[in-house]
């Protein structure tokens, strides 16, 4: 799979520990930063990822900030992204599976390194499941 990743400040060892472990896992990931631990907006970084992944449907998005509310939110405020904030392997498997979910997001300060590779595992085994959700995840979008 193809990952485009970014954080901010709150998140950075965490996003550089999951980049290196998509990359051993055999992904491609792009990593749009930042690269120090200097204090930054979140939002920049969400609409970045949202951007890219609009863009490149194949693709998906993983935004970590400190609690990873505020990245949801931000990259939530695209339409025909559907950004998902998980704690654990479970709200990651039906974040893919019942919304079709095109953005990982999570929280440093919430979640470990063994819980962060789980959500990783998770979400990269999962797939849409189609069926009742289609119409669902078509109505998130305001006509
Ligand atoms: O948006 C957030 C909270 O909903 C993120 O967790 C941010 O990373 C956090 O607000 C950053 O906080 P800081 O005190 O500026 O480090």
């Amino acid at each position: 799979m193809k990952f485009y990743i970014a954080t901010d400040h709150a998140g950075i060892e965490l996003k550089d520990y999951t980049v290196e472990l998509l990359k051993e896992k055999g992904h491609e990931v792009v990593d749009l930063g930042p690269f120090s631990k200097d204090r930054v907006d979140y939002p920049d970084y969400a609409h970045e990822v949202a951007l890219n992944v609009l863009k490149e449907s194949s693709a998906q998005g993983i935004l970590i900030c400190g609690s990873g509310i505020g990245m949801s939110m931000a990259a939530n405020r695209h339409a025909g992204i559907r950004a998902a904030l998980c704690h654990d392997a479970y709200t990651a498997t039906v974040a893919r599976g019942h919304n079709d979910a095109n953005i990982l997001c999570f929280g440093e300060r919430i979640v470990g390194k063994g819980v962060a590779e789980s959500i990783l595992d998770a979400w990269i085994a999962g797939s849409f499941d189609g069926g009742r959700h289609c119409g669902r995840i078509e109505k998130i979008e305001i006509q």
